[in-house]
């Protein structure tokens, strides 16, 4: 009988660890001998995490709209692809922040692959600061938060270091009380082993009936591509005063006060600069909503302008 390759999907909010939890596994996977690819899926379009993920791992994108919505008919083409230049073992679906999961899988589940795909699971990732202060959110979000943990079969409790003892204790209690079959398990920085993943059963899920969340979350990815370095006070200060529908921001920053550039993480209000020693497109993606993109983009093209060497 031909051999099946695994897939996974990997659902979980904007900046929850998805792309932290798929360099971890793919790490895992290379170690084991394993063959593993990755297609992933991003609300932009430009992929930021492309560079993240290594370039020794076979990989499809699938950029500008959300594979559950938008982009649906292109998955089958990637995934036909993938599969005809590569003999797998397992595929890693990374979904955007704002999928949902089920429709995910939905729009995998062709006849086309049927002896040749074997669906083992969606693996939620729960960023816990997110999901304990979840009321902050809006309504349709804080839904689809509930509704990415109620269609797992595993799932990660990430960043369990910015949390206390109590909290993630609390935390977990009440993520199990919304979906006990699951396997759930406390990490930090998406640590969790290859071994416990494949230990996961796939739900019985009825895949065509009704979701109570829609994809018409009003989610917007706005992308500036930056020409030259910035003046990074004045890039912090317009970080401070952006709005609180601002959930995600990764892109590559040059600034004026130094030589490298920085690969430039932000989520829930947290930003993070890393190193960066491949000179990368000085893209930023903003995902948010209600955002106003007109401001936005004149905002950072004014910055531009001001910042001098
Ligand atoms: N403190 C802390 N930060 C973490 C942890 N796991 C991931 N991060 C950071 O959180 C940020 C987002 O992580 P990613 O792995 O890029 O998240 P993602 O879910 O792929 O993000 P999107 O694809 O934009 O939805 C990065 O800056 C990570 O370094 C954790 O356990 N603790």
């Amino acid at each position: 009988m031909e051999k099946m390759t695994e897939v996974y999907i990997l659902g979980g909010f904007l900046g929850s660890g998805k792309t932290t939890l798929l360099k971890e596994i793919i790490r895992q996977e290379n170690e084991a001998g394993r063959k593993a690819a990755i297609l992933l899926n991003e609300l932009g379009s430009v992929s930021v995490d492309t560079e993240r993920l290594g370039q020794d791992v076979p990989f499809k994108e699938l950029l500008g709209g959300c594979i559950c919505c938008t982009i649906q008919d292109k998955v089958e083409v990637q995934l036909h692809s993938l599969l005809s230049e590569h003999e797998l073992d397992a595929i890693y679906i990374e979904t955007t922040g704002a999928a949902h999961p089920v429709e995910v899988l939905d729009s995998i589940m062709s006849p086309l692959f049927a002896k040749k795909l074997k669906y083992r699971g969606i693996i939620t990732v729960v960023d816990l600061l997110r999901y304990r202060d979840r009321n902050e959110l809006s309504p349709q979000l804080r839904q689809l938060l509930i509704e990415q943990v109620q269609h797992a079969d595993f799932i990660l409790l990430n960043k369990q270091d910015l949390v206390s003892e109590l909290e993630a204790g609390q935390l977990v209690y009440s993520i199990q009380a919304i979906n006990p079959e699951a396997i759930s398990l406390l990490t930090t920085q998406a640590k969790v082993s290859l071994s416990s993943l494949q230990k996961m059963k796939m739900k019985k899920k009825n895949v065509h009936s009704q979701l109570d969340v829609h994809s018409h979350l009003h989610l917007q990815a706005i992308v500036h591509s930056f020409k030259k370095s910035i003046d990074q006070t004045s890039f912090e200060e317009w970080l401070r005063g952006l709005p609180d529908t601002v959930y995600r921001m990764k892109g590559y920053l040059s600034f004026t006060n130094s030589e490298q550039p920085y690969l430039f993480q932000y989520s829930y209000g947290m930003p993070i600069y890393m190193n960066e020693f491949i000179k990368m497109p000085l893209n930023l993606v903003i995902i948010g909503e209600d955002l106003n993109e007109e401001e936005i983009l004149c905002q950072l093209a004014e910055l531009e302008e001001n910042s001098v060497l």
